[in-house]
């Protein structure tokens, strides 16, 4: 049996306020290496509030989470914030790049936070992230000048400067034309195809849902189907 690149175990969230209620219930289920998975769910079954706590960003939480193999829960904030740079990468539907900065500048951010390399070497990483992209023309232009789909091809390559093994997206079709949401999808295909790439999506949107490898499906804080 494959290991899997993430790997839930019986997760249970709260929110205290303001009633106590619980928004997760019991969640488990793991992601392989070059999985493409959707997560689906009426609004307000807790979709993003699983992401928050898959992605390490929220921590309070009770269960286990296993990235690579290594226990999640319970490190410390630091370890916490360079285990999320190095190996999981994000895509919003907002894609919250800095408007004033230039495209490459903004795909290059992630990995100066990091720290690791030469600023030569992420310069040369992050073209080769915008050419996998095939926007390697819009390297020089600010963020602010180029289009929706563009800035969202841009935040994939913002997503993908530090290799990580996994990409989270909370909608990231969501504010995109039928076009653009069908070139968002190909290039997740790729990835997980061709780079071994693990992603997990949440949507709202069926079409984009049935053609990946597996659809989770949520219903009020539980998982119905995987
Ligand atoms: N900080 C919070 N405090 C209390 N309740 C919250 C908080 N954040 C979310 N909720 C509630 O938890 C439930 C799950 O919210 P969540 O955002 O995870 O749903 P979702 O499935 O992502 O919805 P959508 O598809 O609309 O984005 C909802 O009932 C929401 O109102």
């Amino acid at each position: 049996m494959m290991t899997p690149i993430l790997e839930a175990r019986h997760i249970d969230k709260y929110f205290k306020k303001p009633v106590k209620f619980q928004v997760l219930k019991d969640i488990s289920f793991g992601i392989n290496a070059g999985e493409f998975v959707s997560i689906m769910g009426k609004s307000g079954c807790g979709k993003s509030t699983l992401l928050y706590i898959l992605s390490t960003m929220d921590t309070a939480y009770e269960g286990e989470l296993y990235l690579n193999n290594e226990l999640i829960t319970g490190q410390n904030p630091d370890k916490l914030s360079y285990i999320r740079n190095k190996h999981i990468g994000f895509v919003f539907q907002f894609h919250y790049l800095l408007s004033d900065f230039s495209v490459l500048e903004n795909v290059m951010l992630p990995a100066k936070k990091l720290a690791e390399k030469s600023p030569q070497e992420i310069e040369y990483d992050a073209i080769g992230k915008l050419q996998i992209l095939n926007i390697p023309h819009l390297a020089k232009k600010k963020a602010s000048q180029i289009s929706g789909g563009e800035k969202q091809r841009v935040a994939i390559a913002r997503a993908l400067i530090n290799s990580p093994s996994i990409i989270m997206g909370d909608e990231p079709t969501g504010n995109l034309d039928s076009h653009n949401s069908d070139n968002v999808f190909n290039i997740f295909k790729q990835l997980s195809e061709e780079q071994g790439l693990s992603l997990l999506i949440v949507t709202h949107d069926e079409d984009f849902a049935n053609r990946t490898h597996r659809i989770v499906t949520m219903e009020d804080g539980r998982i119905i189907s995987v």
